[in-house]
């Protein structure tokens, strides 16, 4: 998602993080995490249950304050006047009042926001058969969660953080939700990070992605550069605990089965020519990604921060 109007931060990068960390007590939920997103891309922030993904999205949305480094939105500090103005931020639990109508829901939001655009949320809510004097109360989930989104997009915000957005959406209206959001994100530029436990959809709907893995950041970047630089293999089952054919390479993750070993590796050099090898799924990549404890990060190069070591805390 390269097209678009919009105005972005100086060196086109709507969210950079440095060294960015959140302390619950003694327990760590963000550790020291350095990543770049690029304006305009479509991110996935994936991970598993209390990986750290909202309270991510809270200190970008100036909402939590960091422990250590610092956020910034489109060069400002999260949480600053000219950060909150270019961002909304959509929470796991919609914010609505049940009792309002659409109308009068779209109206609030006009109120609280000097740069409201009421056609576009009026369209938006509307292309979703939900009409404006309905009461929010009688809405289903996915009319509601339409309702969230044109609030969202009616603030005109440059960088939109969604927590699970489509959770509570079936396959249809989430297609349907996902098919208008991203038309809207397209073209007007918007830079999108939304957390998601919806796998197998990612690549329908991203074109960048964060994962986060017991409060670490494990790989972050545009998607078609990850799997680009990962390859699956797989070969008859030796003897050996780790074959002498993974050696050059970091490996991901192993998976025996039968005589055969299958691996997801990062290529450290020429393959063996006794391997079979091919590109992974991003949903395979994922989920052996988050079924490691400790797997290898890796931050490539669009998300990459200029100056500082990318590393991830043991
Ligand atoms: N207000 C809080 N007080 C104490 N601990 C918290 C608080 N908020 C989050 N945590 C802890 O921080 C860690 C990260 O939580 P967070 O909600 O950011 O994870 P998540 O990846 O969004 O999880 P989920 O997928 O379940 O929504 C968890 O261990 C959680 O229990």
């Amino acid at each position: 998602m390269t097209t678009g109007t919009m105005t972005t931060g100086a060196d086109g990068v709507a969210l950079e993080v440095r060294r960015l960390g959140r302390r619950y007590g003694r327990k760590w939920a963000l550790r020291d995490a350095t990543f770049r997103l690029p304006a305009g891309r479509v991110c996935g922030l994936v991970g598993p249950n209390g990986a750290g993904k909202t309270t991510l999205l809270e200190i970008a949305a100036g909402l939590r304050s960091a422990s250590t480094g610092r956020a910034e939105i489109l060069g400002h500090p999260a949480g600053s006047a000219e950060a909150r103005a270019r961002t909304a931020f959509l929470p796991q639990e919609k914010p609505l009042f049940r009792r309002f109508t659409v109308a009068e829901t779209l109206r609030l939001g006009r109120e609280l926001n000097p740069g409201w655009d009421q056609r576009l949320a009026e369209d938006f809510v509307r292309a979703g058969g939900v009409s404006p004097t309905q009461r929010v109360g009688g809405l289903s989930g996915g009319q509601r969660t339409r309702l969230a989104l044109a609030l969202a997009l009616g603030k005109r915000p440059e960088l939109v953080l969604l927590d699970e957005p489509l959770a509570d959406l079936d396959p249809l209206a989430r297609r349907e939700t996902v098919a208008a959001l991203l038309g809207e994100v397209a073209e007007r530029g918007i830079t999108v990070l939304l957390s998601s436990h919806l796998v197998a959809e990612l690549d329908t709907l991203c074109d960048h992605l964060l994962l986060l893995s017991r409060g670490g950041l494990r790989l972050a970047g545009d998607i078609d550069e990850i799997i680009s630089v990962h390859r699956m293999l797989s070969a008859p089952l030796g003897g050996d605990t780790v074959p002498a054919g993974l050696t050059p390479h970091t490996v991901v993750e192993t998976d025996r089965h039968g005589d055969r070993i299958t691996a997801l590796v990062r290529p450290g050099g020429p393959v063996d020519p006794g391997w079979q090898s091919w590109s992974p799924t991003l949903e395979e990549l994922v989920l052996a990604y988050l079924r490691q404890a400790d797997p290898p990060p890796l931050i490539s190069p669009s998300a990459h921060v200029p100056g500082l070591a990318q590393e991830v805390p043991a």
